[in-house]
C-alpha cells in the first residue's frame, strides 16, 4: 500500500541575515551546507498494517511524512501510495489519505469554535462525501469509543486542549481514509486518553483496513501498536516487528540479570562456573537469589534453577526503549 525508494531529502541552508553580509561576492563565494532530512529511506508497508516511523528529534520523521502528504517534495526519490507517487500524483491520492500532526494545534482550525462537535464532525463528513446515515452512525460510535458522548452538543470552543485534540482524532474513524498518517497523534493526551485512541487506531487498522504510518516518541505505544517499526536518523538503522527489534538487541547484549524468589537453601556452588556473578540475600524460609549471566548460558542457568523450588522469577527482558537507546546512539 505504501512504499518509499530511496527516499531522500535536503533542506536548503539557512541563509544569514542579509546585514551580517560583507558583499553579495562572499556571500556566492561560500559554500553553504545543505541539511539532510532523509537519506536513502526505502520501507514498504502492506494494506492494514500499522508501520512505526521511530528515531530521535531530528531523524526526519515529520519530513517523512510531509513527504506522503504531498507537503515537502523529496530531493530525490519517491513515496508511492496505492502505486501512485505522492508529489507527482498527488490529485490521485489526495481524498485516500488523512494525515493528522499531533504536535501543530495551528491545524486544529478545521474546526468552527462556535459550533457544537456534533455540527463539527457532521460539516467535515459532508466535505468528505460521506452519506448522511452513514456519517450519523460513524459519529455516534467514534463519540461512544473515544468516550466524548456527553461533549457532543458541547462548543468546540469550550472544550479543553486535550479534549480538542481527541475531537480531532475523531476524523479518521468518521473519514475512514484508505491511509492514516499519524505524527505524534498522542503527544499532549493524559494516559487514559491515550489509551482510547490507540483502542481507536487499532480499529481502523483491523476492522476498516486503514493503511497507517505512526510517529511517535512514546514507545509503550510504539509497541502496543505497530505491527511493524522502522527505526531511522535520516537513515536506516533497523526495520523489523517490535518483537523481533527487542531480540535482536537481547542477542547483542553480553549480560543478562535473573531474580529468583527460593523456597529454602541456595547453594552458589550450584551456579559456578556458568554464572559471572551471584549475590544471595535472605536466610530464614524463601532467599533471593541473583545471577548474572552471558546470554547464550540461559538455558543452562534455568534448567540449574529448577532444581529449587522457585516461588518467582524477574527475567531483565529488553524493552522496546532499551532498543531505542541502544540503536540509535548518539
Ligand atoms: N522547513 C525546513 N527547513 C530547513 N530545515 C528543516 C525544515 N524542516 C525540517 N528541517 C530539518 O530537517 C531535519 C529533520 O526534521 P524533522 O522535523 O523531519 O524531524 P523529526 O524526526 O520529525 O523531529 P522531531 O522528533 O523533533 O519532531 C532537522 O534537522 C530539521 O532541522
Amino acid at each position: 500500500m505504501i512504499e518509499a525508494v530511496n527516499l531522500t531529502k535536503y533542506y536548503p541552508p539557512p541563509i544569514k541575515s542579509l546585514f551580517d553580509l560583507k558583499s553579495l561576492k562572499d556571500f556566492l563565494k561560500t559554500p553553504r551546507e545543505e541539511i539532510p532530512a532523509l537519506v536513502d529511506i526505502s520501507f514498504k508497508v502492506k494494506e492494514g498494517e500499522i508501520y512505526g516511523l521511530l528515531g530521535p528529534n531530528g531523524a526526519g520523521k515529520t519530513t517523512l511524512c510531509k513527504i506522503a502528504n504531498g507537503l515537502v517534495i523529496p530531493t530525490r526519490g519517491h513515496l508511492y501510495i496505492a502505486g501512485y507517487d505522492s508529489i507527482q500524483d498527488h490529485d490521485k491520492i489526495r481524498g485516500r489519505i488523512f494525515t493528522i500532526f499531533g504536535g501543530s494545534r495551528d491545524l486544529f482550525g478545521l474546526f468552527q469554535w462556535r459550533v457544537s462537535v456534533e455540527k463539527n464532525l457532521r460539516f467535515i463528513a459532508e466535505l468528505w462525501g460521506i452519506p448522511k446515515a452513514e456519517a450519523e452512525r460513524r459519529i455516534t460510535h467514534a463519540l461512544e469509543l473515544l468516550n466524548l458522548e456527553e461533549k457532543r452538543h458541547e462548543w468546540y470552543q469550550k472544550l479543553s486542549a486535550g479534549m480538542r485534540q481527541k475531537v480531532y482524532l475523531v476524523l479518521p474513524l468518521i473519514i475512514q481514509p484508505e491511509v492514516l498518517i499519524l505524527d505524534e497523534p498522542t503527544v499532549y493526551l493524559d494516559v487514559f486518553t491515550r489509551r482510547e485512541v490507540w483502542n481507536a487506531i487499532m480499529e481502523l487498522s483491523r476492522e476498516v483496513g486503514t493503511t497507517v504510518l505512526l510517529t511517535t516518541h512514546n514507545l509503550k505505544e510504539a509497541e502496543i501498536l505497530c505491527d511493524r517499526i522502522l527505526l531511522f536518523n535520516k537513515s536506516k538503522i533497523a526495520e523489523g516487528t517490535p518483537k523481533e527489534l527487542i531480540e535482536k538487541v537481547q542477542a547483542l547484549k553480553a549480560e543478562r540479570k535473573i531474580i529468583a524468589k527460593i523456597k529454602g537453601r541456595i547453594n552458589p556452588k550450584d551456579f559456578e562456573g556458568i554464572a559471572q556473578k551471584i549475590e544471595i540475600q535472605g536466610n530464614g524460609e524463601s532467599m533471593y537469589i541473583q545471577l548474572y549471566f552471558k546470554n547464550e548460558d540461559l538455558k543452562e542457568i534455568l534448567s540449574r534453577l529448577s532444581q529449587y523450588n522457585v516461588v518467582d522469577t524477574q527475567n531483565s527482558q529488553v524493552t522496546l526503549e532499551e532498543v531505542f537507546t541502544h540503536l540509535c546512539k548518539r
